[in-house]
């Protein structure tokens, strides 16, 4: 059986609410309470649920940009610790794509030096190589090689989240965090970048989590979508299965609100052949190992929850 790329368990990521003047601990927010799921290789697992559920919490609690309350992450087998995360190759594998392309750029930097930064960082390749590879992620990410010197804002929206993507691809990452990448576009562009994100995970067999609280735009590029409400999980299912099948009343609400799609409409929102990269990992059934009490297996890889 594949070894899963990426395995949560009982992760638990808590703020601490504080009060008073001396800043007492009065309780906490409980962000991500007791996520456990497995990624094999070449999947994509979309996170929805409504905002503040713990979505963006739940990723960069995985990325290690918030260290987690609780609960163990390993990626390749290997248990993420505070200092196996300074590890050239777990920095490398696993990168983050940020929502808001304004935002995650550095205005001051040119785009070939902000696409370097992560070569330099790492001390990836000589030094020599470094133009030639930004060249290349340009390309691999449609856009224009001779635009190394031009800053973030002479791009469009679109544009610089692709240049956020080929940032992320510097160091040949096989496991691409994806925290809402086209919410701040429009949706003509959305659907440009959803492909591009499609056809990049079938030529570098890629891995995805996806954050989304658009339920089509995950449809789209998820093979599996776990349900999160107040940071638990609520549902966990294959994409098709969910939708045709939803069994908590919190999925089927949210899938209510899902628009169906028109046939007659001009464009559909994703245009292009999405292939489903996973066809072979999704063949196996993925494990679970949580609480008989807090979960129902109603398939091989659909689970509800009966406790919230
Ligand atoms: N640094 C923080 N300190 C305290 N509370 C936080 C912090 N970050 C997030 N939270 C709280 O944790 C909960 C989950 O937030 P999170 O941003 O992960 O949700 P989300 O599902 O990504 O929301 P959205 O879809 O609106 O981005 C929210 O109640 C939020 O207010």
């Amino acid at each position: 059986m594949t070894r899963p790329i990426l395995r949560v368990e009982t992760l638990r990521t808590y703020f601490p609410i504080q009060r008073g003047l001396l800043r007492r601990t009065a309780g906490f927010v409980r962000a991500v309470d007791g996520v456990t799921f497995d990624l094999l290789p070449g999947e994509t697992i979309g996170i929805v649920g409504e905002s503040g559920c713990g979505k963006s919490t739940l990723l960069r609690s995985i990325v290690g940009l918030i260290k987690p309350s609780s609960g163990t992450i390993q990626l390749d087998g290997n248990t993420l610790t505070a200092s196996s995360r300074h590890n050239r190759q777990i920095l490398q594998d696993m990168q983050m794509v940020f929502q808001n392309p304004y935002a995650s750029l550095n205005p001051k930097m040119t785009i070939g030096s902000i696409i370097r930064e992560p070569l330099q960082v790492l001390q990836l390749l000589s030094k020599d190589k470094w133009n030639s590879r930004v060249n290349e992620l340009l390309q691999l990410v449609g856009l224009n090689p001779d635009d190394t010197m031009k800053f973030p804002h002479q791009f469009s929206g679109g544009q610089r989240q692709r240049i956020g993507i080929a940032r992320a691809l510097a160091c040949s990452p096989r496991l691409l965090l994806l925290d809402e990448p086209v919410a701040a576009l429009d949706v003509s562009i959305q659907a440009q970048v959803l492909n591009l994100l499609s056809d990049l995970q079938q030529d570098l067999g890629l891995t995805y989590v996806f954050v989304s609280h658009d339920l089509a735009v995950v449809r789209y590029l998820s093979t599996r979508i776990l349900v999160l409400r107040q940071g638990r999980m609520i549902e966990m299912a294959d994409t098709e299965e969910l939708f045709a099948n939803p069994l908590h009343p919190y999925t089927q609400t949210l899938l209510a609100a899902v628009p169906i799609p028109d046939p007659d409409a001009e464009q559909s929102m994703v245009t292009g052949d999405l292939v489903d990269t996973s066809a072979e990992a999704m063949q196996e059934t993925t494990t679970l190992e949580i609480s008989e009490s807090e979960w129902k297996r109603v398939k091989p890889n659909h689970y509800v929850t009966v406790s919230a």
